[in-house]
């Protein structure tokens, strides 16, 4: 039988932008291989992106209800109770239409923020990956929660147990136990965000494949057999497959949930080379803080560097009266930038960043210094690559002007940072990485292509 349709990946972000722009990376690598991707997203979020997405791209985006009310802003537990209460049913629902319509669904990819999905992949009999938007230091981290509970390095609610600096994975960086990926909010919210995280990990233990969005040599494991996959299922762990930096910008355009503001670039245009400095705390969490708002923005005043700012239209209400027309010589503020082309930018000379795993990725790309100040769940993390592995930012403690002077020096003098970032997006993103990266997920289509065997049309298997 000639099979018309090409086989369907279902792929289920959390809905967020750090976790939709990846994922869409992540869909169109699987055009080449023969497959229509589809990206499930609740109604919430499809509503903000879908209008930034190219009418006639290959990949597929489909909402499903999620039971938020309309325009009201829906908080973490919000978006937890949609995932867990209101989104299976509809989801199994649209895997079972599609194959009555006589569609065949390969795999689903599932973001292990939403591993709501990965019992509906089960319950319709599909093949089920994972997908880890971040560094695979940080999955390594929640994976190892049972044996820091069992170590009572963590205590059954994920509440530290020790104080102060421990390495908590050999190889990786010194962390503070304030600095666990659960650690938001109230000691209630954390204990909640910590029960999310068990059973993401409960749902995901049994996973065979495991994408993440990171480069191959992030972490390194001599002992273990590469074969396109780096750690292998002995752990009771999915075979884990980096495939981060393989994402072509140029095929899926920004799924911005914001409207982008492009006078920004018109600014920088008109500024010095390597003169101004980019301001961005993504866009998950809530950033910094009024307090914190009101002091960067006087500190910026006082030390009067050129600067691009991010910060929504919420925060901006919190800037000091008169401020925007004092410093409007000096610098601009936009409630969402096109942060990529910002980054290429020759005027941009040094990143403020909160170290979200996609702002540090693209900042690699770009090669721009960054100056850290990270906020919350993996972003200690992230910080501590940056500035302790790979050298190439350094970490400030507050956002005074005493503190962002000497981190700006810092970061400025160092003349070796644009050798490392050189490397750096050499080893995560150069030929050598993209041709291990396109053989890792070769080896993925082709090890889920076994599991279904006779699923496929013989042209595309
Ligand atoms: O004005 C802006 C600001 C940001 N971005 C984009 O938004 C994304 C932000 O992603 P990221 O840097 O990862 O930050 P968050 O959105 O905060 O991401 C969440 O998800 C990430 C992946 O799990 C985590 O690493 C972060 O800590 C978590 O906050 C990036 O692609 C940016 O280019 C824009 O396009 N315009």
């Amino acid at each position: 039988m000639k099979w018309m349709r090409k086989p369907k990946i279902i792929l289920v972000p959390y809905p967020a932008q750090g976790h939709v722009t990846p994922i869409l990376n992540l869909a169109s690598t699987f055009l080449s291989h023969g497959f229509e991707p589809v990206m499930v997203t609740p109604e919430f979020i499809h509503r903000r992106f879908i209008s930034n997405i190219d009418s006639k791209s290959d990949i597929s985006c489909i909402s499903i209800p999620d039971g938020l009310e309309m325009d009201k802003p829906s908080d973490f537990f919000a978006i937890e109770k949609a995932m867990e209460n209101t989104m299976p049913t509809h989801l199994e629902s649209l895997v079972q239409k599609l194959s009555e319509d006589g569609e065949v669904v390969a795999c689903m990819v599932v973001d292990l923020l939403a591993s709501w999905a990965i019992g509906v992949g089960h319950r319709c009999g599909v093949p089920v990956a994972g997908f880890w938007p971040a560094m695979l230091a940080t999955y390594q981290l929640i994976a190892a929660i049972p044996d820091m509970v069992g170590t009572q390095l963590i205590s059954d609610t994920g509440t530290p147990q020790h104080p102060g600096p421990l390495r908590f994975l050999p190889d990786q960086p010194l962390l503070s136990t304030e600095d666990l990926p659960w650690l938001i909010g109230t000691p209630p919210s954390r204990k909640a965000r910590f029960k999310f995280w068990t059973r993401a990990l409960d749902r995901s233990r049994n996973l065979p494949w495991l994408l993440v969005n990171s480069f191959p040599d992030e972490f390194i494991n001599h002992d273990k057999p590469q074969n396109g996959a780096l750690l292998e299922n002995s752990m009771n762990q999915p075979r884990i497959f980096q495939v981060g930096s393989l994402s072509k910008h140029a095929l899926v355009k920004n799924p911005s949930f914001w409207e982008e503001d492009l006078s920004c670039l018109q600014w920088l245009d008109k500024q010095k080379l390597n003169s101004v400095l980019y301001i961005s705390f993504g866009s998950w969490v809530s950033p910094i803080g009024e307090g914190n708002v009101k002091k960067l923005a006087l500190t910026l005043e006082e030390i009067g560097l050129p600067f691009l700012w991010v910060l929504g239209p919420t925060w901006k209400d919190g800037l000091p009266s008169g401020y925007l027309e004092r410093v409007s010589k000096q610098g601009t503020v936009v409630s969402w930038a096109p942060q990529h082309e910002v980054l290429q930018h020759e005027a941009v000379t040094c990143y403020l960043t909160h170290c979200g795993w996609n702002s540090t990725m693209e900042a690699i790309r770009c090669q721009k210094r960054l100056l850290c100040y990270p906020v919350a769940g993996d972003q200690f993390v992230n910080c501590a690559y940056i500035t302790e592995k790979w050298k190439i930012g350094v970490r400030i403690s507050g956002l005074g002007q005493k503190e962002m002077e000497r981190g700006l020096r810092r970061v400025m003098d160092d003349k070796k940072m644009s050798d490392r970032l050189g490397r750096l997006r050499e080893r995560t993103m150069g030929e050598e990485a993209s041709s291990v990266m396109m053989s890792s997920l070769a080896t993925f289509v082709n090890d889920f292509k076994k599991q279904t065997d006779g699923m496929f049309p013989t042209d595309l298997a």
